[in-house]
């Protein structure tokens, strides 16, 4: 079965339809990019694919489990890094990781581990025990996604996650993305940067709640006869 799959998941708000009877399927390990501009129903979809927000109709099954009726074990199996993160800014960057390690149910010894692991991967032996507010933007995100997937989740769901930092902390970023995909992680990720599109195996673009396109980017640039995945998005989103 694979990690995330979707047949006709509906969310209405009274009569408002912010996601509209969307169907797909995201493959294990697959860096699965769901594009959509402002208001197009992501976040929406997403939190009825983490067990946050129950849909009015159709289907959803993450990692296995429906979303319906098994959202404690949805929520077990997948992390979550949200567009404000999650971190403590008045813990330091030790207690936070401690903190999230106690909520996904790791041992201490498993927390200890996975801390010096962290720390030296990132590079920030020397800052654990400085507070989280006072680290650069970059530097947060880069935690923040190491601390989603701490507890070695099947998929994690990242909600625009490099929003606000420059492109070669971005570049970065998604070479941690790359290699938690390399190592079987599925990834789910919303953003409003095209270059990033690129980066996808494959891509997802909503409009109005519906999605319009769903292939590779460079399926999708064939398709639609464009250069870049901005020319795509440009073309679905004014062809409304
Ligand atoms: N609780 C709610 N009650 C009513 N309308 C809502 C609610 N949540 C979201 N909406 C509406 O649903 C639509 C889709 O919102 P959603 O946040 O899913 O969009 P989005 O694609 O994630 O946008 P953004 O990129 O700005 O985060 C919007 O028009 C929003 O106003």
């Amino acid at each position: 079965m694979n990690p995330i799959i979707t047949r006709s998941l509906t969310k209405k708000f009274g009569n408002f339809i912010a996601t509209n009877a969307i169907t797909f399927e995201v493959l294990p390990g697959e860096i699965f990019g769901f594009l959509g501009a402002n208001g197009a129903g992501k976040t929406t979809a997403m939190r009825m694919l983490c067990g946050l927000l129950k849909p009015s109709s159709g289907e959803a099954f993450v990692a296995g489990y429906n979303v319906y009726t098994q959202t404690e074990k949805v929520k077990k199996s997948i992390g979550y890094m949200s567009q404000r993160f999650s971190l403590y800014e008045d813990l330091t960057v030790k207690e936070n990781i401690r903190f999230y390690g106690g909520i996904y149910g790791l041992s201490n010894q498993q927390i200890k581990d996975k801390t010096a692991q962290l720390l030296q991967k990132l590079g920030i032996e020397k800052e654990a025990g400085q507070l989280v507010g006072a680290l650069p933007l970059g530097w947060k995100q880069k935690l923040s996604f190491s601390v989603a997937i701490l507890h070695d989740p099947a998929i994690v769901f990242l909600d625009e996650p490099t929003g606000g930092v420059d492109p070669v902390t971005r570049r970065q970023f998604w070479d941690m993305i790359y290699e938690a995909a390399n190592s079987g992680v599925t990834v789910f990720v919303t953003t409003h940067y095209m270059d990033e599109a690129e980066y996808c195996n494959r891509v997802s673009i909503m409009v109005d709640g519906k999605i319009e396109a769903l292939d590779t980017p460079v399926a999708l640039k064939s398709h639609y006869q464009a250069d870049t995945m901005n020319d795509v998005f440009l073309q679905l989103a004014r062809g409304k």
